[in-house]
């Protein structure tokens, strides 16, 4: 049996860089070697251990100039916006989590390998043709490529509840409402926003804003005969954390309800036990922030009309059910030789 440690260096400590850092420190097969951020040492530390969402940590947590101590643990800290400068070999990275929301391409990410990290997990959908991968659904695909990237969390909940519904009764397009938490790529107030999404000028607390979303064509990646047959629209609602997946699927045949959550049942006990997870109880988003699966399927909410419609109801906290999977899929890639 493989004993290394996994030798993990994080860049950008937002929202999903640190849900992943309190994963990691509680799993004895990690080590968090490294961080690197643009805000200071002292927020970090304090950001680490104190969350608004989750618990907050019981260990000691302080700075002693660019070290972060985490009870007995060092972490060296950085403040560097240019990867080129950061000397990643000295720290013996196996695996960089980039969790910046800034380094999308291959390229992007080259100069981390450069600087001697082994290889780079992207906490989102590249925007070229990286690898992609999903936790549970391909993950032992993995053939060790440097840099990958570990989809959105919308995809992670969507495409293993798609794999279950087209292995079964064959999709043939769909619609996806995301009713998403609002995330610190909007503004707690109306104001100008750095992006070209005028929308995203509006308040993330006062609104329900519908955001254009990548879903689709990172859902499309992994059914490629859906690709242009899918659309999906992140509805961004006032709350800090979980999403309410509402989706519409057109099927090949007609099936009834009780078929299809028979199937869920079915493979969420068996092939998809580690991913996503089943409800009959009724519950609203907060019942589900640091719940640990990729989606969890509201089985009251499954729904047929018509000849061929699927509806299908999920929850998901996008934050820390997200980060679960960049770490279940850190340790694939850190493991790999
Ligand atoms: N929040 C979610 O629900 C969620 C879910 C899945 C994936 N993601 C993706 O994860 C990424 C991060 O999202 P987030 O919600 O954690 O955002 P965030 O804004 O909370 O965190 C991003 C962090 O990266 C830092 N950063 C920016 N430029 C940097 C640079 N050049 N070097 C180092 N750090 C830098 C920022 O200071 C910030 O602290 C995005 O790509 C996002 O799409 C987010």
């Amino acid at each position: 049996m493989n004993k290394k440690r996994i030798r993990v260096f994080i860049n950008g400590f937002g929202r999903i860089g640190r849900s992943t850092a309190r994963i990691i420190l509680k799993e004895s097969s990690f080590e968090l070697v490294g961080i690197n951020d643009l805000y200071s040492y002292e927020q970090m530390a304090y950001l680490l251990k104190y969350d608004s969402l989750y618990p907050a940590l019981p260990y000691s947590i302080k700075t002693e100039g660019d070290v972060l101590f985490i009870d007995e643990r060092k972490v060296q800290l950085f403040s560097e916006s240019n990867p080129e400068k950061m000397d990643l070999g000295a720290l013996d990275v196996d695996v960089v989590l980039q969790c910046s929301g800034m380094f999308l391409t291959v390229e992007a990410n080259l100069p981390l390998i450069r600087n001697g990290a082994k290889r780079v997990l992207v906490s989102a959908p590249a925007s070229d043709s990286m690898p992609t991968y999903i936790y549970g659904v391909n993950h032992e695909t993995f053939e060790g490529e440097y840099i990958v990237s570990n989809s959105s969390c919308s995809a992670n909940a969507i495409v293993p509840i798609f794999k279950i519904v087209d292995k079964y009764f064959g999709i043939q397009g769909a619609i996806m409402n995301m009713y998403h938490s609002y995330t610190s790529y909007q503004n707690l107030l109306d104001n100008s926003h750095y992006s070209m999404d005028i929308r995203r000028t509006r308040s993330a607390t006062q609104n329900t804003i519908p955001l254009i979303s990548s879903a689709a064509e990172a859902t499309a990646c992994f059914f490629p005969h859906l690709k242009g047959r899918m659309s999906a629209k992140s509805i961004r609602v006032p709350i800090p954390a979980a999403t309410l997946y509402d989706l519409t699927v057109k099927l090949n045949g007609r099936y009834t309800k009780e078929e299809v959550n028979f199937r869920f049942e079915e493979e969420v006990r068996s092939i998809y036990a580690d991913i996503l997870d089943i409800t009959n109880t009724p519950g609203g988003a907060d019942n589900y922030i640091q719940n640990p699966y990729s989606a969890v399927i509201n089985l009251p909410f499954t729904d047929v009309a018509g000849e061929n419609l699927l509806r299908i109801s999920a929850w998901q906290d996008n934050e820390y059910g997200y980060a679960k999977r960049v770490v279940d899929m850190a340790k694939i890639i850190g493991l790999f030789s």
